[in-house]
C-alpha cells in the first residue's frame, strides 16, 4: 500500500514485495534499480547557475527562450489539478493527535539515488506524478517545480523565484514523500507554519511546527527523532537545533532544508528578518565535508515570490549557498489579477463611505439574496467589539436571522467584547507593524497527524467547495467565488481597527488584524477567515505572507504601501484559484507618501526611500500597463505589451497635453536662479542643503521656491496648482531635463532642483516644438479640484468680510486657555518631541509671519475701501456738474491710480499669505 501511495504501479509494487520481502525501503530500492534509478539533473542544472545571477533585467532560463517555459497564461498558471482530488478538511478541523504511532508503523524510507540521465520522464518524475495524484489531487508538476526538484535530485542548492500562488510549497514538500527522509522548512511566521501543517495533514503528511517561544519539549524531541515527515521551524530555533538536526541527519536522513519566503534574508528586501541571515550556518553545518556520514551536502532550497535582482544576489550571498546553486525562474506575472489605483484621502469616515460603497453593496446584496436584510448597529450595544467584528447579538437585524452560521460562544466578537473597553485605547495606537515577530499567535508549536479526520469520519468538506477541474478552474462555483472574501491592507494598527469598526458597523462581517491585538484573537480571525465566516479582514502587514486561501476576490490597499515588493506580495493573496480577482490601491495621490518609522541603517534608509519612491511612481502612472510595471520591477521582461485588465489598459491613458510653455518657463526660472547664484556659490552646501542654518528654506532652490517665482512673473500661471507643477517636475526629471542637486539625502520626490545639459539643449533651444506628455495622477487630481487663486482656503476666504476679520483677529489676540495636563499617549509623546525639531520651529515662525501678514492685509484692504469711497465721492460730484470739470477729472484719475497701487499691495500680501499657507500645508 505504501508503495502505491508513493506512486508505484500496483503490479510493480507486488513484484517488488515478492522479490525483496515486506521492507518498504528495500522494495523502493528494487523498483528504482529495475527502472534505472534517478536521472541526474546535472544536465539541467549546469552552466546556467551563475549566469542567472545577473542584476538588472533578468534573463529567463533557456527553456523560456525555447518556448517550453513561456510567460504564464491564465490557464497554465493554475493548471493541472486532478478531478478526482479527495475532499479536504478546511481550516481548524484537524485533530491534533500523536503522529508517532503512524510513523512507527511505517518506518521512514531510505531513498537511494543513482545518477545518470534517462530519456523522457525519469523514475522520480513518475513517482512524483503519482504522489501528486494520490496525495494532492494534482495531475502534474509545473515546469518550474520540475526544474526545482531535478536540482534537488542532483543534490544541488537552488533559489526558486516564482509568482505568488504558483505552488512553491510543493517543491519542498515532495522530497519528504519521495525519500521518507525529513524535510526541514524554515518559515517566518507561526500562522504560516500552522496553515501549511494543517494542509499537509489533510494530504496525509505528518508535520509539526516549532516557533521560538516556550516550546513543548515532547514535540521537539519527536521531531528530532524523525517522527514527522516535515518540520516547520523558525530561523532562531533551527539555529539552536543544529546539533540535534545533525544527529537526525545521521539516524534518519534530512532530504532538504527549505527556506521559505527567502526575501526575508535580504536587507534590501521588504521584510528583512535579522535571524534569517544566520541561516548561512545551515550550509556550513550540513555539508559532506563536515559530516563524514553524508555522501552529499544536504541541499538547500530558498523560495520567494518577491525578490528584485538586487535581493536575489543578496540571498545567494547571505545564505552562503554553494557556487553551483541553480536559480529557477518563472514569470512573476499573475494574469488573473486586475490592478487599479484610485485617489482617496483614506483617513476619514467620509472617505470610508465613498470608497467602500461597492464592497458594502456587494456583501449586503449577498445578505439580501440569502434572505437577510442589511444590519444596523445597535447604538448603545454593550458587547460591541473593539476590533470591529460584530456578531448577531450586537447587530439589530431588520429581519429575523435564524440561519446564522457562527457559534457565538467562539466567535471573535464574543471574545472581543469580553476584553473590555480599556483594551481599545491600547490597540488604537497609531503605530505600524514593521517587524513582525515569528510568534504571531498564542501557540509556540504544534503537531499534525498524517490522517485527515475527513477521511476517517467521512465528513463532507465544510466549505462546500467543489474540486477544481484540470485547468484549476472551479467553473461550477464561479458565482460563489466572485463573492469571496476581501482583505483590506492599511498602514497603521489604528486604521485597521477603525476601518474594521466602520465596516462591521454597516453590517459586514469584518475584523481587524494587527500585531498588537491579542494573539488568541488573531488566531481566531485567521481561522474564521479560512472558514469563510468573515467577509473582510482589515489588516496591517501582519496578515499576508504565504496565506493560501483560494477564493480571495479582492485585495484593497488603503493607503500607500511601503514598497512594490510588499504590495505585490499582499496582492498575491488574491485569485489563487485562477479566477479573476481585483487589487485596488486607494491612496492620497496629492500627498507624497512618507517612510513609516522603523530602525534602519543609513544604507537601509536610502534603500527604503528608493522602494517607496518606486511605489509612488507606480501610483502616479497613468499611461503604462500596471502589471507590466510590477513584473518589470522584479527584473523580468514583460513580453506582452499589456495585461488588458488593469485600469490603464481598460480605460486607456488620459489625453496628452502640450506642456511646452510651462516646462520652458519652469526650466528658465531654474536656470536663471542657478546662473544668478553660480558666481557666489560653488556647491549645493552653499544653498544650505548640507547645513540647514546657512540659508532659509524659502531661499533654497526647491520646487516651491521656483513655483513662487513663476507666479510672481506671470499672472497666467497664477492659478495652476502646485500639485500640477510637481507632476510636471517629475516628468521633466524622468526625461532628464532637471535633476536632484542634493545627493546626500534620498527622498521620494525631487526636492532641490538643478538644470541638466540635456534640459539646456532640448528645452532652451527647441522652445517652439510642442511637448506632449501624459498628465500624471497628481496632475489630474489638481485639474479636478482646480480652485481660484483667492479660494485656496476657506480660512483665507473669510478675510474679505470685515466682521469675520474682526472676530478672527480678536481670537488671535486672546491668550489660549491652557488645557489641564494629562497623561500623554505614545503618539502624543512623539508629537511633543517633534515640537522641538527644526521643522516645527520653521512652522512656528511661518505661523507668526502669517499673523503679521494677515494684520497688514486687513489694513491694506481697509485702505482700498477708503480710497474707493473717495473715488466714489469724486465721481458723484462730477456727475452733478453739467460741464466738464477738469480739476475733478484729474482728481478722479489720481484716485483711481491710488486704488490701483493699494490693490496691488493687497494682491502682494495675498500672495505672501498663500505662500505661507502652502508652506504650512
Ligand atoms: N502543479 C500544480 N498544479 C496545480 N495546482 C498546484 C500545483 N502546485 C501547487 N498548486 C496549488 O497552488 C496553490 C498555491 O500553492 P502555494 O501556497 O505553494 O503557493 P506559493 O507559490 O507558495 O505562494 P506564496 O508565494 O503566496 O506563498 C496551492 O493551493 C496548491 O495546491
Ligand atoms: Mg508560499
Amino acid at each position: 500500500m505504501k508503495l502505491v501511495e508513493m506512486g508505484f504501479a500496483k503490479l510493480d509494487a507486488l513484484e517488488a514485495v515478492k522479490a525483496v520481502g515486506k521492507s518498504c525501503g528495500d522494495a523502493v530500492e528494487y523498483l528504482l534499480k529495475r527502472t534505472g534509478g534517478f536521472s541526474s539533473a546535472s544536465s539541467l542544472c549546469s552552466a546556467k547557475n551563475n549566469s542567472n545571477k545577473t542584476l538588472g533585467k533578468r534573463s529567463l532560463p533557456s527553456s523560456f527562450a525555447s518556448g517550453s517555459m513561456r510567460q504564464s497564461s491564465l490557464l497554465d498558471h493554475f493548471g493541472s489539478v486532478d478531478k478526482n482530488k479527495k475532499k479536504c478538511v478546511s481550516f481548524g478541523t484537524a485533530v491534533v493527535s500523536d503522529p508517532s504511532e503512524e510513523m512507527r508503523k511505517s518506518p521512514p524510507l531510505v531513498f537511494t539515488e543513482s545518477s545518470g540521465c534517462s530519456e523522457g520522464s525519469s523514475t522520480w518524475e513518475i513517482s512524483v506524478n503519482s504522489i501528486l495524484r494520490n496525495r494532492f489531487g494534482i495531475s502534474s508538476l509545473k515546469s518550474f517545480q520540475r526544474e526545482a526538484l531535478s536540482t534537488w535530485v542532483a543534490h544541488k542548492d537552488c533559489l526558486v523565484l516564482a509568482a505568488t500562488g504558483s505552488g512553491k510549497s510543493l517543491c519542498f514538500q515532495i522530497p519528504a514523500l519521495l525519500t521518507g527522509k525529513v524535510v526541514v522548512v524554515i518559515s517566518p511566521l507561526i500562522s504560516l507554519m500552522h496553515d501549511q501543517c494543517l494542509k499537509l495533514s489533510t494530504h496525509k503528511v505528518s508535520a509539526c511546527f516549532l516557533g521560538s517561544g516556550q516550546l513543548d519539549n515532547r514535540i521537539e524531541q519527536k521531531a528530532m527523532q524523525g517522527m514527522y515527515q516535515i518540520i516547520y521551524v523558525c530561523p532562531e530555533t533551527v539555529i539552536r537545533l543544529i546539533k540535534p538536526l545533525q544527529k537526525l541527519a545521521k539516524t534518519h536522513g534530512i532530504a532538504l532544508f527549505a527556506i521559505d519566503e527567502a526575501h526575508c534574508v535580504s536587507k534590501w528586501g521588504h521584510d528583512f528578518r535579522p535571524d534569517y541571515r544566520k541561516l548561512s550556518m545551515l550550509r556550513e553545518n550540513f555539508c559532506a565535508s563536515s559530516l563524514a556520514f553524508l555522501e552529499y551536502d544536504v541541499p538547500i532550497m530558498a523560495l520567494t515570490a518577491t525578490a528584485t535582482a538586487h535581493v536575489q544576489e543578496d540571498i545567494l550571498d547571505s545564505l552562503h549557498l554553494s557556487k553551483e546553486t541553480k536559480t529557477v525562474l518563472t514569470s512573476f506575472f499573475r494574469p488573473n489579477l486586475q490592478f487599479s489605483v484610485k485617489h482617496s484621502r483614506t483617513k476619514s469616515a467620509a472617505s470610508y463611505a465613498k470608497d467602500f460603497q461597492n464592497l458594502i453593496d456587494l456583501y449586503s446584496g449577498k445578505r439580501k439574496a440569502t434572505g437577510k436584510k442589511l444590519a444596523v448597529i445597535s447604538q448603545g450595544s454593550e458587547g460591541q467589539s473593539d476590533f470591529g467584528y460584530h456578531d448577531a447579538e450586537n447587530i439589530h437585524e431588520t429581519d429575523n436571522d435564524d440561519d446564522d452560521e457562527e457559534d457565538p460562544e467562539n466567535s471573535v466578537a464574543k471574545q472581543n467584547s469580553s476584553n473590555g473597553k480599556e483594551m481599545s485605547e491600547e490597540y488604537l495606537e497609531d503605530e505600524t507593524d514593521i517587524f513582525q515577530s515569528v510568534d504571531d499567535w498564542d501557540v509556540a508549536c504544534g503537531e499534525f497527524c498524517a490522517m485527515s479526520p475527513c477521511d476517517v469520519l467521512d465528513i463532507p468538506d465544510p466549505s462546500g467547495k467543489q474540486t477544481p477541474d484540470e485547468s484549476g478552474h472551479n467553473h461550477s462555483n464561479k458565482a460563489k467565488n466572485l463573492e469571496g472574501p476581501t482583505i483590506i491592507y492599511v498602514p497603521t494598527r489604528k486604521e485597521s481597527v477603525n476601518v474594521a469598526k466602520y465596516l462591521s458597523g454597516i453590517g459586514l462581517k469584518a475584523a481587524a488584524y494587527n500585531a498588537k491585538l491579542p494573539k488568541k484573537h488573531l488566531r481566531q480571525v485567521h481561522q474564521e477567515f479560512h472558514e469563510d465566516k468573515l467577509q473582510v479582514v482589515v489588516a496591517t502587514i501582519a496578515f499576508g505572507m504565504g496565506i493560501d486561501k483560494k477564493n480571495v476576490r479582492k485585495i484593497i490597499h488603503y493607503g500607500w504601501p511601503q514598497s512594490l515588493e510588499a504590495y505585490y506580495q499582499e496582492a498575491g493573496r488574491a485569485g489563487r484559484d485562477g479566477e479573476l480577482a481585483e487589487c485596488v490601491l486607494y491612496a492620497n495621490l496629492s500627498r507624497v507618501p512618507t517612510l513609516l518609522p522603523s530602525r534602519r541603517s543609513k544604507e537601509q534608509t536610502e534603500q527604503a526611500y528608493k522602494m517607496l519612491s518606486d511605489c509612488f511612481r507606480y501610483g502616479m502612472n497613468t499611461s503604462q500597463c500596471r502589471a507590466k510595471i510590477l513584473v518589470e520591477y522584479f527584473g523580468e521582461d514583460f513580453t506582452s505589451k499589456k495585461c488588458n485588465l488593469c485600469d490603464v489598459c481598460t480605460k486607456g491613458p488620459p489625453e496628452q497635453v502640450n506642456v511646452r510653455e510651462e516646462a520652458n518657463l519652469l526650466f528658465q526660472v531654474i536656470s536663471a536662479f542657478h546662473a544668478e547664484n553660480s558666481s557666489e556659490h560653488a556647491s549645493c552646501q552653499d544653498y544650505g542643503l548640507g547645513n540647514s542654518k546657512q540659508k532659509k528654506l524659502s531661499d533654497k532652490p526647491n520646487l516651491f521656491f521656483f513655483i513662487n517665482r513663476i507666479r510672481e512673473q506671470s499672472k497666467k500661471f497664477m492659478e495652476i496648482d502646485r500639485l500640477w507643477w510637481k507632476g510636471l517636475a517629475r516628468i521633466m526629471e524622468a526625461e532628464g531635463y532637471i535633476k536632484e542637486m542634493d545627493n546626500k539625502s534620498r527622498r521620494v520626490e525631487i526636492a532641490f532642483i538643478e538644470p541638466t545639459e540635456k534640459g539646456r539643449k532640448q528645452l532652451a533651444l527647441e522652445d517652439d516644438k510642442p511637448l506632449y506628455v501624459y498628465p500624471e495622477a497628481d496632475m489630474l487630481v489638481s485639474l479636478r479640484q482646480r480652485r481660484t487663486y483667492s479660494g485656496f482656503s476657506s480660512w483665507g476666504k473669510g478675510w474679505a468680510d470685515p466682521e469675520i476679520r474682526r472676530q478672527r483677529l480678536e481670537t488671535m489676540k486672546r491668550p489660549r486657555e491652557r488645557k489641564p495636563r494629562r497623561e500623554r499617549s505614545r503618539q502624543q509623546q512623539r508629537s511633543f518631541f517633534f515640537a522641538f525639531t527644526p521643522i516645527f520651529r520653521q512652522r512656528r515662525r511661518a505661523i507668526e509671519k502669517l499673523k503679521l501678514v494677515n494684520e497688514a492685509l486687513v489694513a491694506a484692504e481697509e485702505n482700498v475701501a477708503r480710497l474707493q469711497e473717495r473715488h466714489d465721492v469724486i465721481l458723484k460730484e462730477i456727475c452733478s456738474y453739467y460741464l466738464v470739470n477738469s480739476e475733478l477729472q484729474e482728481a478722479l484719475v489720481a484716485a483711481r491710480a491710488d486704488i490701483d497701487v493699494a490693490s496691488g499691495f493687497v494682491i502682494e500680501l495675498r500672495r505672501l499669505q498663500l505662500n505661507i499657507l502652502n508652506s504650512l500645508s
